[in-house]
């Protein structure tokens, strides 16, 4: 038996009750998590409920990793077994990959990066007869827009969000149309089409819904106050047999509003599903009482709330600090000198996070961190499989896949060189189009070009060996086979170059050798390629990975939601950066940016810092800066420092220490 010693009373409330629906609302670190960590061990251990029947869904890989590892700690492997604890996505292309048939895909689809999406945008505005000049970003943005709220190509004129005035939207409805006849006929989807595809199967084919439905008899699904009206059709499908869900969040956290996400969902589910189960958690275990006083502060001022009391019983804590920098080098240099100061306190550097507002801030940090050699490790930030090298060899391993992926095709066709130049491929691209033939199919008919021809061996090959070896040994033939290794060196002057770039590919069989280790048999091609593919924005972890390494973790506000750290650096705590300049210019919805601010603080456990600079390069011009409004109107609950080392030098004293810090650093990049 499981004791639900561990859950206070609401709490443990929450979790005996598995069947009807059951809605958690509360504050940050009140156990939301924890509650749905030890009510998926109640009902395997002590219920004896099938881990097959059970669903959990979080926000973030990273966040369903952690659960994962909660639920290990508490139940053996055989009684977890075949239980579901995944993100919607990973969810929506488990459905696809058994259902998509259904839809006129093929079950072996890729799924295209931003950078693959943007090059069918560029065809798609080609050729769109008009003389103006489109954004591609803007009209991609728009499209998946679009998706979210579940809106087809057909349907956008028809819709509320299609204005004629608008000269955006006669593109963007061309290009939609051109994007998903494309994709369509590449067998690919892009990460909006995971969920649209999923919600338009459950819609059309109700008895796959009802399939899905019967399977997954007990749901929960983490941070439920950021779902948007997919995910809200999802989980409406699901349970159409039956109405055990257990929903928990916070509508203070809400932070996904830009992206579609409606607080509704939350604040409307007592409607949804009568006889629902509220349940409210007031006490908080995270955070020391000054770190939350603060946190209910920020948060009181945000229109609209449910008023939330919170209360902890950790009274003693230092008051959180507020240091203002000179610039960003030196709110860099400032925090990474309190780290290693923590460090020698015998402080993990895996208790401590920097978060930030935007991906912009992160390079001063990484740069005084390499040189201080802190190891630190940036989720989202490191475009590891975004390297060239890397997707070369991620293209072939998706066209042995899926050999109608013509985007990695064309990525792939002529690398290493083969003598097929722009000429041979446009010859066969036309060719392509006027049979209405799959271009891979097209090139399998090729007699003559002897490049054409050796390409068109490899890959059939690799299809045979890639379903006789394991997966390692299989990517290691195959990028022996290619020269890839020589490829790379005649391809960079520079022997370091050539160095780095090897070692890269030398990163990704170790990725592949983990990612064989953890998963064994279901360690194959498809599975391999779809964790890459997924590693999206909020998570760059290599397949395989997710043990806790001893190194700082920065992140953005975004990514962080639902985890903890003992100590917290939230920089850039200003104007314009938290909350975001674009929010300030169109007046939008300030307040979601002062709930990122609830969620970043709340990260917090034991100590927490913000920090701000006195001037910033913005467009490479020096500006003042000013703190952030939601701190501003605070300064009882935290302690301010000037900690501008500028304070009283002379400006050339000044000039000799920028010097010296920007000369090591030139130094380091040499290295
Ligand atoms: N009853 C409890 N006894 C001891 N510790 C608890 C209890 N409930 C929660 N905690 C601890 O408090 C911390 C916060 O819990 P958890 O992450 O589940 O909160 P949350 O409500 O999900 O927060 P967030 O809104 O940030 O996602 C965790 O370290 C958790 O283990
Ligand atoms: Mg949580």
């Amino acid at each position: 038996m499981i004791s639900l010693d561990g859950l206070n009373p609401e709490q443990r409330e929450a979790a005996e009750t598995v069947e009807g629906p059951v809605l958690i609302l509360a504050g940050a670190g009140s156990g939301k998590t924890r509650t749905v960590t030890y009510r998926i061990a109640h009902m395997l251990q002590n219920l004896r409920i099938p881990g097959k029947q059970i669903l959990a869904v979080s926000f973030t890989n990273k966040a369903a990793a952690e659960m994962k590892e909660r639920v290990s700690h508490l139940v053996d492997s055989r009684t977890r077994k075949g239980i579901t604890l995944s993100t919607f996505h990973s969810l929506g292309i488990r459905i696809l990959r058994e259902d998509i048939h259904h839809l006129g895909y093929n079950n072996l689809f890729t799924i295209y990066d931003q950078a693959d999406q943007m090059s069918i945008v560029r065809e798609g505005l080609k050729n769109y007869r008009s003389n103006k000049n489109y954004d591609r970003g803007i009209i991609m943005s728009k499209i998946g827009l679009l998706k979210n709220q579940g809106i087809s190509a057909e349907e956008f004129p028809k819709s509320k969000y299609y204005d004629p005035e608008n000269n955006y939207d006669g593109a963007t409805e061309y290009v939609y149309h051109f994007y998903q006849e494309k994709l369509q006929f590449y067998n690919a989807l892009d990460f909006d089409d995971i969920l649209f595809m999923v919600v338009k199967l459950f819609k059309n084919f109700p008895e796959v819904a009802k399939k899905y439905s019967e399977r997954f008899k007990y749901i929960m699904i983490d941070e439920y106050q950021d779902t948007n009206s997919l995910q809200f059709s999802l989980i409406q499908a699901l349970t159409s047999t039956h109405q055990n869900i257990c929903v928990v969040g916070d509508d203070d956290q809400a932070i996904y509003g830009f992206r579609g996400a409606d607080i509704s969902n939350i604040l409307n589910f007592e409607k949804q599903y009568s006889n629902t189960k509220v349940i409210k958690l007031e006490q908080n275990y995270r955070s020391v009482f000054p770190i939350l006083d603060l946190a209910n502060n920020v948060i009181k001022e945000s229109k609209g709330r449910k008023e939330k009391t919170m209360r902890t019983t950790q009274m003693e804590g230092p008051l959180p600090q507020l240091w203002a920098a000179g610039d960003s080098d030196h709110e860099a240099a400032i925090v990474t000198e309190e780290i290693i100061k923590l460090q020698s306190n015998s402080v993990m550097l895996s208790d401590i996070a920097i978060l930030y507002r935007s991906n912009t801030q992160v390079p001063p940090f990484e740069d005084q961190l390499r040189i201080s050699q802190v190891p630190y490790n940036i989720i989202g930030g490191q475009k590891f499989y975004e390297k060239k090298e890397i997707k070369d060899i991620i293209a072939y391993l998706t066209l042995i896949q899926n050999s109608r992926d013509e985007l990695a095709l064309r990525r792939v066709l002529n690398v290493p060189n083969r003598g097929i130049g722009s000429v041979t491929l446009n010859k066969n691209l036309t060719l392509a189009a006027e049979q209405k033939r799959h271009l891979y199919q097209v090139l399998c008919d090729e007699q003559d070009h002897e490049g054409i021809k050796s390409f068109i061996e490899i890959i059939k090959k690799y299809q045979r060996v890639f379903n006789e070896k394991p997966l390692l040994a299989a990517i290691t033939d195959l990028v022996e086979e290619l020269n890839y290794y020589d490829f790379i060196e005649k391809s960079y002057d520079q022997a370091k170059l050539a160095q780095r770039k090897k070692d890269d590919v030398k990163n990704f069989m170790l990725a592949a050798d983990r990612f064989q280790d953890r998963y064994g048999e279901d360690a194959t091609l498809k599975n391999f390629v779809e964790r890459l593919l997924l590693a999206d924005s909020q998570d760059n972890q290599a397949p395989g990975e997710g043990f806790k390494k001893n190194e700082v973790t920065l992140m953005t506000l975004h990514a962080s939601k639902g985890l903890e750290y003992d100590y917290v650096f939230l920089i850039g705590m200003e104007e314009e950066i938290l909350p975001h300049k674009k929010t300030i210019q169109d007046n939008t919805d300030i307040d979601e940016e002062r709930r990122l601010c609830y969620v970043g603080v709340t990260r917090a456990r034991k100590k927490l810092w913000m920090t701000y600079a006195k001037e910033r390069k913005i467009y490479g011009k020096m500006a003042p800066r000013f703190k952030s409004r939601f701190v501003i109107e605070l300064p009882h609950l935290y302690k301010e420092l000037d900690r501008t080392n500028f304070g009283d030098m002379s400006e050339d004293e000044v000039k000799d220490f920028k010097k010296s810090f920007f000369g090591n650093l030139m130094d380091s990049l040499k290295e």
